[in-house]
């Protein structure tokens, strides 16, 4: 592994004495991309909001670029850029205020000031829109708003939570083109998200959270093989309920359906990563 940028050790986070993060470690090399799945209230916002020292770890180490999150806040600051999930920008003001607002944050001096906005809006396609103020953009456009402000500064790594719910499918297909193009300049990018195809299309590597911890990590396709690539789902004839079982390869599936004497309301198919997440949690991601 290249070198981690992103680092968790042992970390706990408790709001009330009671543990919403638990024993997480974690590292994530400069430029990968990394995806934290789970259903609400796995912790991983939580997480995000540690690494992007809004909150402070109740136990553990953080350090972003061998910066520690608590200690050396205004160093990780420099090197992050985040896009939370609540639109954070500021509905009033206009675009080019918005991004003239954090620009002068982050003390970037003009003319350069200037520079880095127009390249920025440029990039995410908002130059256009540089006078509206931001109530009046669509979702996808305040998103990619947020994208453009959080790059300004220049960070080397970036954090997006949930940076596609709520977007319709053609307005999330564009912000994951933005996002692949990151990558490929070599941004280091940890993103949570709710959309199975969205982190298997995205992500080099993705972690499961439930319930405050970590319970599997690994790429899309070494979980596949980990756990199964094809499954037999079966359809109960008087529930209705569907129940899976992995197998290895299609072949090995195949001679299970086979051997079955009643063959109704079961098919074979390729598993995914939604299916191992039910697998692991017993619960299905919403
Ligand atoms: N400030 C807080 N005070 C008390 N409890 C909190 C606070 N923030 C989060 N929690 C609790 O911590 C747990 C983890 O929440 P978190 O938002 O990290 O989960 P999540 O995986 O990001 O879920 P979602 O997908 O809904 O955003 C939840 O039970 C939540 O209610």
């Amino acid at each position: 592994m290249n070198q981690p940028v992103v680092l968790l050790e042992h970390v706990y986070k408790y709001y009330n004495q009671v543990p919403v993060v638990q024993d997480l470690s974690l590292e994530i090399a400069s430029g990968e991309m990394f995806g934290l799945l789970g259903p609400n209230g796995a912790g991983k916002s939580t997480t995000i909001r540690m690494l992007t020292t809004l909150t402070s770890p109740s136990q553990g180490r953080v350090a972003i670029a061998d910066y520690d999150v608590v200690k050396q806040a205004q160093q990780v600051k420099r090197h992050i850029g985040v896009v939370l999930q609540q639109i954070s920008v500021d509905p009033d003001l206009t675009v080019w205020e918005n991004m003239e607002y954090h620009g002068r944050l982050h003390h970037i001096p003009n003319p350069e000031r200037q520079a880095v906005i127009r390249q920025y809006l440029d990039y995410v396609e908002l130059n256009d829109r540089r006078d509206t103020p931001v109530r009046n953009l669509s979702g996808g456009m305040k998103r990619r708003l947020q994208i453009a402000r959080a790059l300004l500064h220049q960070p080397e790594i970036l954090f997006l939570d949930e940076p596609t719910v709520g977007l319709d499918p053609q307005t999330r297909r564009r912000l994951w083109e933005i996002v692949r193009d990151l990558k490929s300049q070599g941004m280091t990018i940890l993103l949570t998200t709710h959309y199975m195809e969205e982190a298997e299309f995205l992500c080099d590597r993705i972690g499961i959270m439930d319930a405050g911890k970590l319970i599997e990590i690994g790429t899309p396709e070494s979980l596949r093989q980990k756990h199964g690539m094809a499954l037999v789902v079966t359809q109960s004839e008087s529930d209705r309920k569907l129940s899976y079982k992995f197998f290895p390869d299609f072949e090995q599936a195949n001679t299970y359906l086979e051997q079955q004497p009643d063959k109704r309301g079961m098919m074979v198919r390729a598993s995914n990563l939604e299916d191992i997440f039910v697998e692991l949690t017993g619960r299905k991601l919403d």
